[in-house]
């Protein structure tokens, strides 16, 4: 296999040369022999920052490609007792030797195994799952892995049935109901979160978000695992909900599994999509230190564009309600010219923007207060 040395961040890495897998002059990560994909360089990025304030003692890559992901938290995040490598494919495995001594990193566990066996063979503070799609073949495994309250990261780009484009695979993946709704970059985090709520709880386990985000293709979750049954009942009941939308007039809202259809505005029958989760998206306290501490990050390439992320997800994070989607929303109304989203807010008073979309606005005011300013700002 013909390489390239990559830098990003703080760390140089050997990945299969991308000329070498060009086919009709075109290049797909997933040709080469090992995956190294550089759009996911912000994920990894927003990563190395996350596990700078856990601290771990033990991190594991459990699907490593080039390693490059593990290598980066051990340099640039923190120096845990023990970094865990693995992948399926002895390739990559062999890969990751050369790139974790390039980096003059002694210590690291390198393994060679489907990451479903060796996450029921060793126990980890922090795991990464970065499947390729869905991350569901994992949850179960990983959920088992941790220890002393530990972090599960995980990615998943399988965007098709998280936002409901693919309403069956999503029933068959996550077993929950999907439409496509207006705010669906959204729900469809929502959906995996929740999939993983009832995962953990047959476990004894459950989860809570801790950072989360929506960025090009795919989602990006931190979550920490608590035991204890009861305490997965009570967030079962607590954060576990559906959500309907009025494909009328737009109304949103969570609703109980067994609530009455109909939309309490127009009456129209609500689309329901479910089970997914209702609670915070972030921890409020994890969040506000990522804030503190990002500015000592401001060599990672995409350190802009953090900023703004962070900056966002900040101001929307004290919302409980899910976005409205102003374009959507505005032609559902048979609003022609849609007014601009700083003067929706501005109308609002106590309402934000959306990373999950640009025209995406977030208040707990209620939906006749936002039809207002959409209406009145025409
Ligand atoms: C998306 S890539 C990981 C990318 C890497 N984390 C990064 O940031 O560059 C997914 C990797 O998982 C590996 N993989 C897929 N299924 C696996 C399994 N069941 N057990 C272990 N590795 C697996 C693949 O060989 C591939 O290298």
């Amino acid at each position: 296999m013909k390489l390239k040395e990559v830098t990003e961040g703080k760390v140089r890495i050997f990945v299969p040369d991308p000329k070498e897998y060009m086919i009709e002059g075109k290049f797909d990560p997933s040709w080469a022999p090992v995956f190294y994909n550089p759009k996911m360089t912000f994920n990894r990025d927003l990563s190395v920052i996350v596990v700078s304030l856990l601290k771990p003692k033990i991190i594991l890559d459990a699907l490593s490609a080039t390693g490059i992901r593990g290598i980066r938290y051990y340099v640039e995040s923190w120096k845990s007792e023990q970094l865990i490598l693995n992948d399926k494919n002895s390739t990559a495995t062999s890969l990751i030797q050369i790139n974790v001594k390039n980096n003059g990193i002694e210590n690291a566990k390198i393994y060679n195994k489907d990451a479903n066996v060796l996450l029921y063979e060793i126990k980890s503070e922090y795991i990464d799952i970065d499947p390729f799609g869905s991350p569901v073949p994992f949850i179960l495994s990983s959920i088992n892995a941790t220890i002393r309250n530990g972090i599960v990261a995980f990615t998943a780009t399988d965007l098709s049935p998280l936002e409901g484009s693919s309403r069956t695979s999503c029933r068959r993946k996550y077993d929950a109901i999907n439409y496509k709704l207006s705010s669906s970059k959204e729900l469809g985090l929502r959906i995996l979160i929740g999939k993983i709520i009832r995962e953990a709880a047959m476990l004894e386990k459950t989860v809570y978000p801790l950072f989360s985000f929506y960025a090009d293709y795919y989602y990006r979750l931190f979550v920490r695992v608590e035991s204890g049954a009861r305490k997965a009942d009570e967030n079962i009941n607590k954060n576990l909900k559906y959500f309907g939308e009025c494909p009328r007039c737009g109304f949103q809202t969570f609703v109980d599994e067994n609530c009455k259809i109909k939309c309490p505005i127009c009456g129209e029958n609500f689309i329901i999509i479910g089970p997914l989760y209702i609670g915070p998206l972030h921890n409020m306290e994890f969040l506000k230190r990522m804030i503190d501490i990002y500015n000592n990050f401001n060599y990672l390439s995409s350190f802009n564009r953090i900023q703004k992320l962070l900056n966002v997800i900040e101001k929307e994070a004290k919302y409980k309600s899910v976005f409205y989607n102003i374009s959507k929303l505005a032609s559902k109304l048979k609003v022609s010219a849609i007014p601009p989203i700083d003067s929706i807010l501005e109308c609002l008073g106590d309402a934000s923007k959306s990373h999950f979309a640009p025209t995406g606005i977030r208040t707990d005011k209620g939906y006749e207060e936002i039809i207002r300013c959409v209406k009145n700002l025409r």
